[in-house]
């Protein structure tokens, strides 16, 4: 404000801030008191009605966002914790909220853990205890609240804001004020205490048995050889049921020796392993290194594509490089596509780093544990996360580089609940905010990345060999067509029959590999051709055999809707004419399953797919289970395209590659080339030769093409030129707005109604739409849908959430708003 500025005489400041109140999602504006100073991002306590909450300022302005001068405006109660967030974190969420045109409200809520603003997890500290400014304390509720934090002061933690409140009443908020100004006492967000490395007696063995011990002791070493030489004493203990003293008498002996080592809790369990060194790096490697490590030297906010063939030493070029930025006392932030799948490359950051250095977040931790983990994050100091897509928005304070893997997963998009934001896209502009570099890594990079090489937005980087110079298993694409011609009806083909019988032969193992799309199984009545439809949603309902491992499911065969899960036994006849005969469609993995248990009676299989992998820790579980070897197959759907890296793994068949390519999307080519390129890339990772085989119906499409040759560029560039042809995304942009309601009529209205507005606000787009819906009914819910397709600069002109909320004008109306929309079937 200048001197001469008359419209704010008074010197009033206001804040507008966001509430921890549920059901309040405005926001709302509050009196700055004149002696509080204030800065964005503060956690501060507000009066709603008669009580006083949590809130978060936003905003601070002169003037007041209300205009109505009879509205009174109340003053913050006080200033909880000031600058616990970085700098720029309030300009990364407000930016998130303004491009996906979502209310900030929401997207601070996508961000912020749950109960961060809850008083009681902040601590009021006595800075100094015999600080001179004691004697200039004036007021009152000072001297109160100075007592009463005197009286306390054995407590070295300090008192919970609330309980100074429950004690001393309206003078706290004054007198701590003044304290504050003082300099007496300072806010803390109570943290939660790191775990500390835990150690543990391993016992290694480095002297065969002899004829100089005891049979007993003979014993012992021989069950210690089994384990690898090498084994926790408390393990060894249990194993060989025997006492400490005899393994201490077999190291006096000098067959063993005893040695502290660091206990890791990997995959939720404590173990014991060893800590994992840097790699000599390939000359690759150390050129991306390289690259790399000058861009966080310069606090350059580059952004990298880091290519390289599945297999090709990625993840040891980020260890190496967040090693770096750890040295220099900063964190690294780690976006995985889900962690669930990837639990393997938590270990390995936990093998290079320690527990204690590495942090990881994601959706499917409790409420306390999110929250626990936020408070590390919060304390600034240097670690490493490791995150699914939310922890885009991870509060590192003093971050050195944000890395990226398979920056091509879907996954990294959020469907629901808005903002329907893009992990990448707002890593990037994280990466321009805190200057620093972004790495984003993949074996098939997205259209987006290769289109931003093009426009030279960012640095290459090529990984081209697997390490070792281990060839890329071969891939044979099986023209399924042929297979019907010479009277092969079996969902198999006698080549895939083939490599199966050998795979067995050779006792290596194998992944069979099923789209989803086909993963389903749906039955028709043979007489009559009545298929079972869920009654909610607008889809074929799947049927699911009794054999069925989770306990979530009926015991006898059932039918499930894969929408709404709905889910009903299968009737013994037809509803429609009652004759008993039932066709089964579809290669489901379960369908799979039978078919290879009668042409391999003897083949053991583990099923990988939604049905068996429903609780958290089963995926890692089953994993487990195959690389130990329990079994000779694993059979299942997308779920195997993540990060799978079992040495063993020789033979990948994929059973069709169609359901991935007859997609009407416009990213489809692109998807199933990724996906098969990904599949494949799961063979031959150990020392024996790996080998592809692929089904499929269209073996001349172009994707199937480029897969077989593994050569995705070519077939990018095309994909490319017929986008920007049709100004599709990336060079142009895409916003998809669904609309839903139980009343048909009613959203079919309004979906025509605001289709109709938009189309008379004349901007520069294409609208598409009014539609319904690819599939028009889910969970009883009619849906309809409005494409706005239009060159970038234009979406700031494209209505935001609230303004299309008010123009639908209909509480019977769901509105959703998806800029960039991944899938716009
Ligand atoms: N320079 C190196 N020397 C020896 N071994 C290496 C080196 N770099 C990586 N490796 C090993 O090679 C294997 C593959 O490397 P890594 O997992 O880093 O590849 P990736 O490209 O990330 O693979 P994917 O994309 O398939 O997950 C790992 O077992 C890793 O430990
Ligand atoms: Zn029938
Ligand atoms: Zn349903």
């Amino acid at each position: 404000m200048t001197l001469f500025d008359l419209s704010n005489i008074s010197g009033n400041r206001y804040v507008t801030v966001i509430v921890d109140c549920i059901g309040i999602d405005d926001l709302l504006t509050y009196r700055i008191p004149e002696d509080v100073e204030l800065q964005v991002g503060d956690i501060l306590s507000v009066p709603l009605g008669n009580r006083q909450v949590g809130a978060i300022a936003l905003q601070i302005s002169d003037t007041s966002a209300i205009d109505d001068p009879e509205t009174e405006i109340k003053e913050i109660s006080a200033v909880v914790s000031s600058g616990i967030f970085p700098k720029t974190y309030w300009e990364l969420l407000t930016r998130t909220a303004e491009y996906y045109r979502t209310p900030v409200m929401q997207t601070v809520k996508t961000a912020l853990p749950p109960k961060l603003l809850d008083q009681s997890h902040y601590r009021i500290k006595i800075k100094q205890l015999d600080s001179p400014a004691a004697n200039l304390i004036v007021a009152k509720s000072a001297q109160m609240v100075w007592d009463f934090l005197q009286e306390h002061k054995g407590n070295s933690k300090g008192l919970i804001r609330r309980y100074i409140q429950q004690k001393l009443g309206r003078y706290t908020g004054a007198g701590l004020r003044e304290l504050q100004k003082l300099d007496l006492v300072e806010t803390v967000l109570e943290l939660p205490n790191r775990p500390q490395p835990k150690y543990e007696d391993i016992v290694v063995l480095i002297k065969v048995p002899d004829s100089e011990i005891t049979a007993r002791q003979t014993e012992v070493l021989t069950i210690l050889q089994h384990q690898g030489g090498e084994c926790s004493k408390s393990q060894l203990c249990k194993l060989a049921k025997t006492s400490a003293s005899v393994i201490q008498n077999l190291e006096n002996k000098g067959y063993i020796v005893i040695s502290k080592r660091e206990s890791l809790r990997l995959g939720g369990k404590s173990h014991t392993v060893i800590r994992d060194r840097p790699k000599a790096l390939t000359p690759d490697q150390d050129l991306a290194l390289q690259q790399i490590l000058k861009a966080i030297a310069n606090n350059n906010p580059s952004h990298f594509l880091l290519h390289g063939v599945t297999g090709s030493g990625k993840t040891e070029v980020y260890l190496q490089a967040i090693a770096t930025v750890l040295e220099t006392g900063k964190s690294a932030l780690v976006l995985v596509p889900e962690i669930g799948l990837t639990p393997q490359l938590t270990d390995r950051f936990r093998a290079r780093f320690g527990d204690a250095k590495v942090n990881v977040y994601h959706s499917q931790l409790s409420d306390g544990e999110r929250f626990d983990t936020w408070r590390l994050m919060l304390t600034g100091e240097s670690q490493v996360v490791i995150g699914t897509r939310s922890s885009v928005f991870a509060p590192l304070s003093n971050l050195g580089l944000i890395v990226m893997d398979e920056e091509h997963d879907n996954s990294f998009k959020q469907d629901q609940p808005q903002p329907c934001y893009h992990a990448r896209t707002v890593a990037q502009w994280r990466s321009q905010l805190e200057q620093v570099p972004l790495v984003m890594g993949s074996a098939t990079p997205s259209a987006e990345l290769v289109f931003a090489q093009k426009q030279q937005e960012l640095i290459y980087l090529e990984l081209p060999n697997r390490i070792g110079n281990r060839a890329m298993p071969p891939i044979e694409i099986v023209d399924m067509r042929d297979e019907f011609k010479a009277g092969n009806y079996s969902i198999l083909s006698r080549k895939l029959q083939g490599a199966i019988a050998e795979m067995l032969e050779a006792k290596q193992q194998g992944i069979l590999f099923i789209h989803r799309r086909g993963y389903s199984t749906f039955v028709s009545c043979r007489s009559c051709g009545y298929v079972a439809e869920c009654p909610h949603c607008d889809v074929s309902l799947s049927y699911h055999d009794p054999i069925s491992p989770t306990a979530h499911q009926p015991k006898s065969a059932h039918l499930r809707c894969h929408y709404c899960n709905y889910t009903q036994i299968q009737p013994k006849s037809c509803p429609q004419c009652n004759s008993p005969y039932f066709k089964y469609f579809g290669s489901g993995t379960q369908k799979v399953e039978q078919e290879l248990s009668k042409l391999f009676p003897n083949i053991r299989l583990i099923r990988f797919d939604s049905d068996t992998t429903r609780n958290k820790d089963q995926h890692r579980l089953l994993i487990d289970q195959f690389r130990a070897g329990t079994a000779d197959l694993l059979v299942g759907t997308q779920m195997l395209t993540k990060g799978l890296d079992i040495p063993q793994v020789t033979l990948v068949g994929v059973v069709s590659a169609d359901g991935l390519l007859n997609f009407s999307d416009y990213r489809a080519g692109e998807r199933a080339a990724q996906t098969l390129l990904q599949v494949a890339g799961r063979a031959g990772r150990g020392e024996e030769d790996g080998k592809v085989i692929m089904q499929t119906y269209t073996p001349e499409h172009p994707a199937i093409q480029a897969v077989q040759s593994y050569r995705l560029e070519e077939f990018m560039q095309t994909e490319l030129e017929m986008r920007e042809a049709l100004r599709y995304p990336p060079k142009g942009q895409m916003v998809l707005i669904h609309l839903s309601s139980e009343n048909a009529q009613t959203v079919e209205n309004s979906a025509n109604e605001l289709a109709e507005y938009l189309r008379q606000l004349e901007n520069d787009w294409e609208i598409l739409g009014a539609t319904p819906a690819t599939i028009a009914k889910v969970a009883n819910r009619y849906r309809w849908q409005i494409l706005l397709k239009f060159m970038p600069d234009v979406l700031p002109n494209v209505p935001s959430l609230e303004e299309l909320r008010m123009l639908v004008n209909s509480k019977a109306v769901r509105v959703v708003i998806d800029v960039d929309p991944l899938t716009i079937l």
